[in-house]
């Protein structure tokens, strides 16, 4: 992967998408390149939880989650800019979509079914995933968000390129919207 890109980034960079889009992963790697923490709401949720999304949804029901994933995505929003990757169905929220417009830069991880399905058939955590067939699910999840999601700040397609290349594709599309580099002769007087 190249060296970081030294662009001031004004507000936390918020991946939204369906499950498999890539959130997770890209997140990772959009973090890595412009030099930012990376945080993943999931992952803190499990944390402050105690346990897996699997035994929340158990627990407390997919209310319960929203619930916990509302109030976890408020908190991590109030830190310092970063790279924030959220679960598939946070921006659907509308409390949270309000926070992430104004706190944040959304960009949707657009992907097509047959992508979404075949990445998602590789590891069995996400409960949504558990509760009927997967594409029929997925299918009907892409009707009711895909709608919502097309009001993010930015639209950029996740397909079978690889990982590098779709990071690659969201910083292009961040650019009118990232500060100028420091020069690199900042602080150097000149005649
Ligand atoms: N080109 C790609 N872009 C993004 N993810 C990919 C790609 N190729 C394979 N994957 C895999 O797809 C899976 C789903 O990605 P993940 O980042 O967990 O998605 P999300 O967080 O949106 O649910 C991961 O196992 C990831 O490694
Ligand atoms: O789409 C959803 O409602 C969900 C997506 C998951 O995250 P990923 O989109 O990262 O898989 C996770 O938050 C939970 O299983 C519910
Ligand atoms: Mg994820």
């Amino acid at each position: 992967m190249p060296a970081a890109v030294p662009f001031p980034v004004p507000k936390t960079l918020v991946l939204i998408g369906l499950m498999g889009a890539g959130k997770t992963s890209i997140g990772k790697r959009l973090a890595t390149r412009l030099g930012l923490p990376f945080v993943d709401a999931d992952h803190e949720i499990e944390r402050a939880a105690g346990c897996t999304i699997q035994e929340i949804f158990d627990r407390f029901g997919e209310t319960g989650f929203r619930d916990g994933e509302r109030r976890v995505i408020a908190r991590l929003l109030e830190q310092p800019v970063q790279v924030l990757s959220t679960g598939g169905g946070a921006f659907m929220d509308a409390e949270t979509r309000a926070l992430i417009r104004e706190r944040g830069i959304s960009i949707w991880l657009r992907a097509d079914l047959d992508l979404l399905v075949q990445r998602t058939a590789r590891r069995d955590h996400r409960p949504l995933l558990r509760q009927g067939d997967p594409r029929a699910v997925l299918s009907r999840l892409m009707d009711v968000r895909y709608p919502v999601y097309a009001a993010a700040d930015l639209t950029v397609d996740s397909d079978d390129s690889p990982p590098d290349i779709t990071t690659e594709r969201v910083i292009a599309a961040l650019r009118p919207h990232l500060g100028h580099p420091a020069p690199m002769d900042a602080g150097v007087a000149t005649a």
